[in-house]
């Protein structure tokens, strides 16, 4: 499809759609809780759609109404045979965090997903489900799904250091260490976004978090709650690197999830001397609204601890840096590599393609600002991330660009382009 230009400067208030990790979790935890639990402003989006048919597919009850969703939860033990391969499509949050739930379950089940799934690596979470007792292998013993789980009569407690920093690793071993009996201790890499952990509490479980360490005791029973899901911030990204950039622009997104585990890309933006605030902070719900405008932006370095925290946000970022004044280095980011494509390489390869100048190394970027970027053809490369962050670049030059793949967006933002047009058009 040829991408949309930008006339005017991106004016008005808009919200975004529901946060992904938290409308994953709470279809998860509220089907493995007592009780029923709603859930309003779910994204409704493939993959967390997804998520509901899987949970469908292991006999749990799910009510759509309008914006409310309603789970019937069946408990730890109330989760039945499948009839089919459970077929997480593009998500591998659904398909890391359901090893976690079903490795410690009484029969068995295959998990599969789309053609990136299957290249994506699992060995992360097989290896310490493994060291719990699971009996859990990749195809053709490869790390890659389909994964298949068999049944085994209990799950042991692990003392367990996470050799990656990552949420999806760390919320499978967190569910699966509620199916065992005694505690079980997680070291984080890094910090990474902790709404599991956020949302256990809410369903009356109990953890203990110190820094980078987390202590759960199992077995633990859930009660279902109310989930109300912020916005996503990585969602609300676009608009705000949009709106950096696109000259006179100055835009409102509320309702914000805003957990600190979540707002790298605030810290980096400030870093730059964007001009951004939040407003309306709410710190029971962790969320807010964030007020952003046009901005002359300079390079930096972003490395280390807050990479988890904007891991979702580089491929727009990596766009925002080729308009910063000096260089941009990101480093540390190799997780970058083994999402939904290799961000790394399509981040580099489609924006040069369109006059920017970024060097990929093997943890990130180096990346020449201020260039000026023209028409092409570019690929999204099935990701939807990479699909709206280039729909972003093709609003900074007049010339025409046209994506292929363009459908990829949504996997996480199907509104996507409706809420572009509603801020060029000024609302
Ligand atoms: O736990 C989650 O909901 C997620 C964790 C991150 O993945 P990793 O855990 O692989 O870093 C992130 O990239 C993904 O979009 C969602
Ligand atoms: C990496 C992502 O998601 P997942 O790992 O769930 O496929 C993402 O949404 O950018």
């Amino acid at each position: 499809m040829e991408l949309l230009k930008a006339t005017k400067p991106l004016l008005g208030t808009i919200v975004v759609p529901g946060d992904k990790s938290i409308s994953h979790r709470s279809i998860m935890f509220g089907a493995l809780a007592n009780g029923t639990t709603t859930i309003t402003n779910f994204l409704r989006a493939d993959d967390c759609l997804g998520t509901i048919q899987v949970f469908r597919q292991l006999g749990v009850n799910i009510e759509e109404q309008d914006d409310l969703i309603r789970v019937h939860g069946v408990g730890w033990s109330g989760l039945q045979l499948p009839e089919t391969v459970l077929d997480v499509g593009n998500s591998g949050t659904t398909i890391r965090l359901l090893m976690g739930i079903l490795a410690a379950q009484k029969f068995a089940v295959t998990l599969t997903g789309d053609e990136s799934i299957q290249r994506r690596p699992m060995n992360r979470v097989i290896a310490p489900l493994r060291a719990m007792g699971a009996n859990i292998s990749g195809m053709n013993h490869t790390e890659f799904p389909p994964i298949t789980i068999k049944p085994v009569p209990n799950l042991s407690p692990i003392n367990y250091q996470l050799p990656v920093a990552s949420a999806q690793v760390k919320s499978a071993l967190i569910f699966a260490a509620l199916q065992t009996t005694g505690e079980t201790v997680l070291t984080e890499k890094e910090q990474t976004r902790d709404h599991t952990e956020e949302m256990l509490k809410q369903f009356c479980g109990q953890i203990e978090v110190a820094g980078k360490e987390i202590r759960i005791s199992g077995p633990q029973t859930l009660i279902g709650q109310e989930v109300i899901v912020p916005g996503d911030i990585s969602s609300a990204a676009f608009f705000i690197v949009a709106a950096l950039l696109i000259p006179k622009s100055k835009i409102i997104i509320k309702n914000v999830g805003l957990s600190s585990t979540r707002t790298g890309i605030i810290d980096v933006i400030k870093a730059m001397n964007g001009k951004i605030n939040i407003h309306d902070y709410d710190s029971v719900n962790q969320s807010g609204t964030i007020c952003v405008e046009h901005s002359e932006l300079v390079g930096t370095v972003i490395e280390g601890e807050i990479i988890p925290r904007l891991i979702d946000e580089l491929p727009i970022i990596a766009l925002l840096a080729t308009q910063a004044k000096g260089q941009t280095v990101i480093r540390d980011a190799e997780e970058l590599a083994v999402k939904e494509t290799n961000r790394i390489q399509a981040v580099t390869e489609e924006l040069n393609k369109l006059g920017a100048n970024i060097k990929s190394t093997r943890d990130g970027f180096i990346i020449q600002g201020q260039t000026k970027l023209h028409g092409g053809k570019v690929t999204s490369y099935g990701d939807h991330r990479i699909g709206m962050m280039l729909q972003i670049a093709a609003l900074l030059t007049d010339e025409s660009v046209f994506l292929s793949d363009s459908s990829a967006v949504s996997v996480s933002f199907p509104t996507f382009f409706d809420v572009l047009t509603e801020l060029m058009e000024g609302h």
